[in-house]
Order: structure tokens, then sequence, then C-alpha cells
């Protein structure tokens, strides 16, 4: 599980740190750190290899500064550019100077520097920035266009810790950040900034809380979460997942989420709705249910919402499955037809699966609100309602009540695709079924469907070529 640790929690770590070590010492650390990544980064051909340096006013330049002075030792030619020469970095500018590097302003010089460089070192702002990047900071980063770019803890001008990137911001190739993943570095849009990522210990761990305010699930942890179908063979302890999805307008729906339920896990699905033909002339191993779903027979979980409409038939469908006391999913119209203050109440679980827009809906926000603060929406989504709540994007979130917020690595933009969402919401209910907490279920749902559309991509996805991927996608995830 890579884990996150939001800005003041890694700086009271590291406060706590410094005070055990000598003056400068920390720095140090992440400054070796962050010289073998860049000396890899050049395939190790450091001797000769031209190097910009970016130097903020802050740390994050002074990590530069020394990690250049590194390089510079190793047979670079190292130019530091100052965005804004203070007394800060004396001590960097010294070592830099003995190892044979050199310092220019942030002028044509600057720009000259790095528009030659082979690999430049953005140390512009870290965990202190605020905001874009200023102007003179972004006449820098275009000059470095062409080069390889390695942004020193994170990319200058995104937020450490919502991800948002609320200005001009750099792109880097590579993102060497130290002591701990922040947030930002694992929820778009400031993931698909820092590249590829590369933590650097710098003996933060005793200092770190147990647990972390983000997690991003990895491939053994999904495949541990993943029910083990041979362990029960009667398919009703398996769980049944109950379907109420579809409608005369949208009977694809129902069948989407219904292929996505017997990619999940559970011994079987039961389809409640007005689409079963369509169902069963698809999927003839559907138990159908013709009535409403509060006259179904047992189920272990229901999924409700996809293509449900708004019809007085879908407002008692919802009524009826809430009404249960088994974990429901509710999607789509579900979540439009929802009063979310109704589920604080149920007795299981309740997961809302939104996109931004829904969620904008049911937070009172607009959708472009919630878009620029994933992290934070996601929370007061689960906190608000007293729900588990998957926020749908190319990084998909999931938050419980309490403790950290789970990342999706998964995600691709190949994902908003129509109806992608429905076979979403009928894999997860099906893992709901089979038992998993609401929380695992969302997580392991949203890994394995990011997946599955990965390894269609880029070719033009069908959401029920999604769903035929999931089985494979299973397969290999659960032989681990
Ligand atoms: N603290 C430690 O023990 C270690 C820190 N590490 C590195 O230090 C930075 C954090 O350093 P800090 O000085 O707190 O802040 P920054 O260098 O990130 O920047 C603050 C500096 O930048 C100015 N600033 C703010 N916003 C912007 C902006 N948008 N553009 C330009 N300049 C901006 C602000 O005024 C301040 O002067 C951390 O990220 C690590 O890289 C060591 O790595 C480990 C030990
Ligand atoms: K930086």
């Amino acid at each position: 599980m890579r884990t996150g640790y939001g800005v003041e929690t890694v700086r009271a770590a590291e406060r706590a740190l410094m005070e055990q070590l000598p003056e400068g010492a920390l720095m140090q650390r992440a400054a070796a750190g962050l010289a073998a990544a860049c000396a890899e980064l050049l395939g190790r051909r450091v001797y000769g290899a031209r190097v910009a340096l970016l130097v903020g006013s802050g740390d994050n330049g002074g990590d530069a500064l020394y990690a250049g002075a590194r390089l510079a030792r190793r047979g670079a030619g190292v130019t530091a550019v100052l965005l804004s020469p203070g007394r800060a970095h004396d001590g960097g500018l010294r070592a830099l100077r003995r190892a044979g590097g050199r310092a220019v302003p942030a002028d044509g010089d600057g720009v000259r520097a790095v528009a030659c460089a082979d690999l430049v070192v953005d140390g512009i702002v870290g965990i202190g920035g605020r905001g874009g990047l200023r102007p003179e900071a972004e006449e820098l980063v275009r000059a470095a266009e062409g080069a390889l770019v390695v942004a020193v803890d994170l990319p200058s001008g995104v937020d450490a810790d919502s991800g948002e990137v609320r200005g001009p911001a750099v792109r880097a190739d590579a993102t060497v950040t130290f002591g701990a993943y922040k947030p930002g570095l694992l929820v778009d849009p400031a993931r698909e900034h820092a590249g590829a990522l590369r933590l650097v210990d710098i003996g933060l761990g005793p200092w770190l809380p147990e647990e972390p305010e983000m997690e991003a699930l990895q491939h053994a942890d999904v495949a541990a979460l993943l029910p083990r179908p041979a362990a029960e063979s009667d398919k009703y302890r398996r769980g049944v997942v109950g379907v109420v999805a579809g409608s005369a307008r949208y009977p694809g729906a129902a069948v989407l989420a219904v292929a996505g339920a017997l990619s999940g896990g559970a011994g079987a699905v039961r389809y409640a709705g007005p689409a079963a033909d369509a169902v069963v002339a698809r999927f003839p191993e559907t138990l159908v249910t013709a009535g409403p779903p509060g006259k179904a027979g047992r189920v272990q979980a229901w999924v409700v919402g996809p293509g449900l409409g708004d019809d007085a038939a879908a407002h008692q469908a919802l009524e009826d499955v809430l009404a249960s006391d088994v974990p429901v999913l509710v999607d789509a119209d579900g979540l439009r037809l929802l009063d979310p203050e109704a589920v604080r109440t149920r007795a299981a679980e309740t997961l809302l699966t939104p996109h931004a827009g829904e969620a904008a809906a049911l937070l009172g926000l607009a959708r472009e609100e919630v878009e620029a603060a994933r992290l934070s929406s996601v929370r007061a989504l689960a906190r608000r309602f007293g729900v588990t709540a998957l926020l749908k994007g190319s990084t998909t979130l999931v938050a419980a009540t309490s403790g950290p917020v789970r990342v999706n690595p998964t995600g691709t933009p190949w994902l908003a695709t129509a109806g992608s969402g429905d076979v979403l919401s009928g894999l997860t209910g099906s893992l709901l079924a089979a038992g998993l907490p609401a929380l695992d279920a969302a997580s392991a749902g949203a890994y394995l469907h990011g997946l599955a559309a990965r390894r269609l991509g880029p070719a033009p996805l069908t959401s029920i070529g999604v769903a035929e991927e999931l089985r494979e996608v299973w397969l290999d995830v659960s032989s681990g």
C-alpha cells in the first residue's frame, strides 16, 4: 500500500527529527537521494551532462543546490538559476561553487542555461508553495521543454495536500519526494504533473503517525481482498447481489450493471426492474424478479440506480432497497433521487458512487469546486452523510467516515465512456454481496475496473468490453 501524509504531518515529523540531528543533516540526506535519482535518470552519464537547477527561495531550492554540488563533483556541468537571490542559500552556493558549479540570476543567462540543459532540477518551491508558478519561473519552465525535468519533493505549482493545480505548474518526468508521499502526488490533476514518483527515505518513519491521510491500493492488496470463489461452492453462500437498474428508456444500463455484477465474485445476480427481457437475453443465468425489490428473494447487497429514470416506480424501488438491512450501493439516477440524510439511519453500509457532477449536487457545490478539491469533497460526502463515498474520476477516490482516503492507482481517462459507471456499480455491488466492507469493495472494484479499461485502451472502449475484460483481470489479480 502506497501511503500519503499531509504537509503539516510531514513538517511536524521533520521538526521532531531535526531536533535529533546536526543542523542541515536532513537536507543533506534529501540532497543525496535527489542526486542519486538524477544520476540514474541521466543513465549514469553524469560526467559532461549539462544540469540546470531552478532555485527558489526556500529549502526546496536548498535541496537542489546541494544535489547540484554532488552532481558537479561527478563531473556534470551545473548551473544554478537563482529565482530570488538571498542569503538563505549561502551554504548551498558555496558547496556548488566548491564543486565547480556556477550560479546565474534568473534573467537571460538563466533562460539560456536552462534551454541547453540535459537535465533541469525543479527546486522552485516544495511543500511551502502557495498557488501556481510566478511569471519569471514560468519563463524558465518553458525554456526547460526538451530537457529531462526532475521535480524536488513535488512539481512546483501543485497543491501537495489536495492535488489541485490552481495555476501554471511544472510538468516533471520524475518527482523525487522526501520522507513520505504527499497526497497531492497520488491524485489528479497533480499526479500527472509529477511523472514517475520516487520516494527518498530521510528517516522520518518513526516520527510519522501510524495512520496516513491517504493510501493507494497495490496489486497484492487487491489480490488479498478478492473473495476466493473456490472456497464457497454454494452460490448462495457466496452471496447474491440484487441489481435494480434500467428503465424502458435505458434498458442497456441494466444489462451493463448485471454484466459488471457477474464479474464481481457474488454467487448469483438477481435483477429487479423493467428490463428483465434484455438482461436475460444477454445473461440467461440472471435470477429475475418481476415485482418491486421489496418482494424479491433474499440478497446480500443491492445495487440501485443505473438507468433507473425518475418515475414513481424508480422512487419506490429506491425506497424499497434503502429499507433493506443489507449493504446498498447507490449510483447514477439513484443518487439524483436520493435524500442523503435518509441513509444515515440505515443499519447496513451505504456506498455512494458519484462522478463529480453528482457529488456536487449532493454537496450543494459547483462541479468545478468538486473537481478542484477532490480529496476534501470525497471526505465531505462520507462524513456528512455517514456513508462510504467513491468519487469517480481518472483518479478515483474512496472515503469512509474516518480513516485514510483510498486512491485508485489504475485510473485512466479511457473510463469516461458511456455505461462504464454501470459496470463499476455492478462489479462493486457484487463484491459487497461477497462480504467485503464498503471501503474495500469500492477500492477493489475501482482497481479492477481501471485495470480492465487500461488493458483495452487506447482502443475505443465499449463498456460491455470492459465487463468482459474483468474476468481476465480478476484471474490475473487473484493469481497474485
Ligand atoms: N524542512 C526540512 O527539514 C526539510 C525540507 N526539505 C525541503 O524543503 C522544502 C520545504 O521548504 P520550505 O522552505 O518550507 O518551503 P519551500 O522551499 O517549499 O518554499 C517556500 C518558499 O517559496 C516561496 N513560495 C511560495 N509559493 C511560491 C510560488 N508559487 N512560487 C515561488 N515561490 C513561492 C515562499 O515565499 C517561501 O519563501 C520541502 O519541499 C523539501 O524540498 C528537505 O527535503 C527535507 C528536510
Ligand atoms: K519543486
